[in-house]
């Protein structure tokens, strides 16, 4: 039978962990140039010889202490029976401060390897490693890697392989290594370890392990839990409490850090032996890109391009997306009857169906191009750096410039950015987070803005979309603020949480193309499930009527459900019935509001010229304006988000109640914004 062997990933937020993973196992996991990209532990096979090896990716952590929920992920499964060999994969560029983890992990006395990854950004970089002096001072081996270029993988995983099983009770190394370092405790200890405290430091150890294994016997590591003890961790003292006042009388964390940082020092004195020269490109662009006065102007000018783009070379992809959606109705109408299908099934398919998921088809190069400039954003590292210059305006909000970063995520999609808030260190900040995320413009809203603006605002359609995404922003942050100021006089005290600006890269195809890809697959899945059911009910529900199939959608269900809400609506400017069915319809995903609007007004093709004069007709007979439009665009993106986002803000906020409270907050919130534009437009207008 195989052996089974099980490899755990562990290092520094952005050290390529995920990378190396799936250049192992295939996988298509996200990998992006921002420190958390990873929130959740994932799992993967590799086979080495007759070797079934499992392994396991980890978010990022900067040391076993643990403060956000990702580093405890992190922490307990390493602290845990299940992992066989730890890989502490190490971003050799930076292996100054990444080697503060690994020191933590060789006290574990578990099995390490270091994969010392980024070589190919050394190599350009003219830098060079002691390849030899390095594993001799950290007592394990170092395997060289680039997890991009995928080179050095399988001498790592051959080593991971056969490092298992040589677990310490203690981590020592060779005789000859340290003596100067050697402890100096009782006389029938001589072991050496890696890190050597100084004398006091390895006194208090001692006195403490004695205690620790004379009251738990069973416990595997002592050194590391006298450690623990020392630096005052909070679970270890919980777990294990000693007696033993006048040894802890205080918390002893800072000397233990300043410690592993001397040694941190010596290694890096001996190994590195051309010193980095701090990538003078990075310090450059970031000079403007960051400047405390422009670094605001520049993103926001940066989103406005992402959204020309969108919008142009959307636009002229489209074309081809629109004949094929024109074909594809004709066919399936001609096919439909030479099998002889009845009208309604026909009606069924080609009105319903295909107007509702083929209309929203046409709008994926928009969102394809939408992905592709996120994605080079995200790989470039430029989103660390809109979080860095937000944290002044979050600080206000009582939150951190971290927090801005799930939000710029939520460009994109709502549920990967409410779940990136766990990067977040307290659970205030992350509810508070997971409430102003949705307000962020993603974009399943993107096609309800081509819409409507396109169908009323001519030459400024792509302003008024833009200013959605500015809407968005603002609402959030407004948000965020009375939240913060209600709160204030509570004795809640804001924590500055830094976040780390990684160096710029030149975006890897790979990474992009995954990304796009994932994004690209999601968007037709939908497509393919929520829509095209919500496509099928809803045209039942504009067609059948108390009295059965009927012609006149006024008699229908829709129409009554629509006509009983309307009075809710007309204040907002969205005194409409097929609007309100249509709104209603978009809890399911935000793209069904326009296949319901396909469906409402017959057209096959929304997106085409045809189908936007067909609609915008129809739209008008009803008294439908300019600025009604307008609203229906704001309510749209403030209103309850799609029934995926409030998913995972139940499974993120494990509370019902809390994910009943945030979806009735933000139909609020859209119904009094759009209440306010609606009203104050009237008086202009008028
Ligand atoms: N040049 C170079 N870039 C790399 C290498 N490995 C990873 N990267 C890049 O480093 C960035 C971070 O990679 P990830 O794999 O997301 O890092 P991670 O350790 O999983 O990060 P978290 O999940 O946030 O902890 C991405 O932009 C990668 O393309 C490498 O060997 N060489
Ligand atoms: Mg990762």
């Amino acid at each position: 039978m195989a052996r089974e062997l099980t490899v755990a990933f562990i290092g520094n937020p952005n050290c390529g962990k995920t990378t190396l993973f799936n250049a192992y196992t295939g996988a298509n996991l996200k990998v992006a140039n921002w420190p958390g990209v990873t929130v959740e532990r994932v799992e993967g096979t590799v086979k080495d010889h007759d070797l079934n090896i499992k392994l396991v990716d980890l978010p990022g952590t900067y040391s076993l202490t643990s403060y956000t929920m990702e580093e405890q992920v992190s922490r307990r499964f390493i602290l845990s029976d299940e992992v066989d060999v730890i890989i502490d994969v190490v971003d050799a560029s930076s292996l100054e401060r990444n080697l503060y983890l690994t020191l933590q992990l060789l006290e574990l006395g578990k099995p390490v390897v270091v994969a010392l990854n980024m070589m190919d950004i050394i190599a350009k970089r003219g830098m060079e490693i002691d390849l030899h002096r390095l594993p001799e001072m950290l007592g394990v081996p170092v395997i060289p890697v680039s997890a991009r270029k995928r080179t050095g993988l399988e001498v790592l995983i051959h080593a991971a392989a056969h490092h298992a099983g040589t677990e310490h009770r203690d981590p020592i190394i060779h005789e000859h290594e340290w003596h100067s370092r050697r402890r100096t405790g009782p006389a029938e200890k001589h072991e050496r370890y890696v890190m050597v405290y100084d004398e006091l430091m390895e006194f208090r150890i001692d006195a403490v392990s004695t205690a620790l294994e004379r009251k738990y016997p069973a416990i595997k590591n002592t050194r590391w839990h006298a450690i623990k003890l020392l630096e005052g961790d909070g679970a270890v003292t919980a777990q294990y409490p000693v007696d033993l006042p006048d040894i802890l009388d205080r918390s002893y964390e800072t000397d233990i850090i300043n410690q592993k940082y001397d040694f941190i020092e010596e290694v890096m004195g001996e190994v590195l032996v051309h010193r980095e020269e701090k990538a003078a490109l990075t310090e450059r662009v970031d000079q403007v890109l960051t400047h405390p006065v422009w670094g605001l102007p520049i993103f926001l000018g940066i989103m406005a391009l992402v959204f020309f783009l969108t919008f142009t070379v959307g636009d002229f992809l489209k074309g081809f997306f629109e004949l094929g959606v024109e074909w594809l109705t004709l066919a399936a109408a001609d096919l439909l009857a030479g099998w002889g299908v009845g009208e309604l099934l026909t009606a069924l398919i080609t009105d319903g169906i295909i107007a509702g998921v083929g209309g929203i088809l046409t709008f994926l190069p928009n969102i394809f191009i939408l992905f592709l400039a996120l994605a080079f954003l995200e790989d470039t590292g430029y989103m660390a750096r809109v979080a860095y210059i937000m944290d002044g305006i979050m600080g206000k909000m009582g939150l951190s410039g971290r927090a801005f970063l799930p939000m710029v995520l939520g460009f994109g999609c709502s549920v990967p950015a409410i779940m990136a808030s766990r990067a977040l260190e307290n659970r205030r900040d992350r509810f508070k987070t997971m409430l102003v995320t949705p307000f962020m413009s993603c974009s399943a809203r993107l096609p309800i803005y081509i819409l409507f603006s396109g169908l009323f605002f001519d030459r400024y359609a792509m302003l008024a979309a833009y200013s959605m995404y500015l809407i968005g922003i603002l609402v959030a942050l407004l948000v965020a603020f009375v939240l913060h100021t209600l709160e204030k006089g509570k004795g809640i005290q804001t924590n500055d949480l830094l976040i780390e600006l990684p160096e710029y890269k030149m975006p890897s195809a790979r990474t992009v193309a995954v990304y796009v890809w994932e994004k690209v697959k999601d968007y037709l899945t939908k497509a393919g499930t929520v829509i095209f059911v919500a496509s099928i009910l809803l045209w039942f529900l504009l067609n059948f009527g108390p009295g059965g199939y009927t012609d006149l959608m006024e008699e229908s269900f829709g129409a009554i459900l629509g006509k009983a809400i309307v009075p809710f609506l007309a204040p907002a400017g969205l005194g409409f019935w097929p609007i309100a069915v249509a709104l209603i319809a978009g809890i399911s995903a935000k793209e069904v509001v326009v296949s319901s609007t396909a469906i409402l007004f017959g057209v096959n093709n929304i997106n085409s010229a045809a189908g936007m004069a067909a609609v915008a007709g129809g739209l008008s007979a009803m008294g439908f304006g300019p600025l009604n439009a307008y609203c229906v665009m704001v309510f749209c993106l403030l209103y309850v988000p799609c029934a995926a986002t409030i998913g995972v803000i139940r499974r993120e906020s494990g509370s019902w109640k809390w994910t009943a409270f945030s979806v009735a907050f933000q139909v609020a919130t859209a119904w009094v914004v759009s209440f306010l534009i609606y009203q104050v437009g009237n008086l202009f207008l008028r």
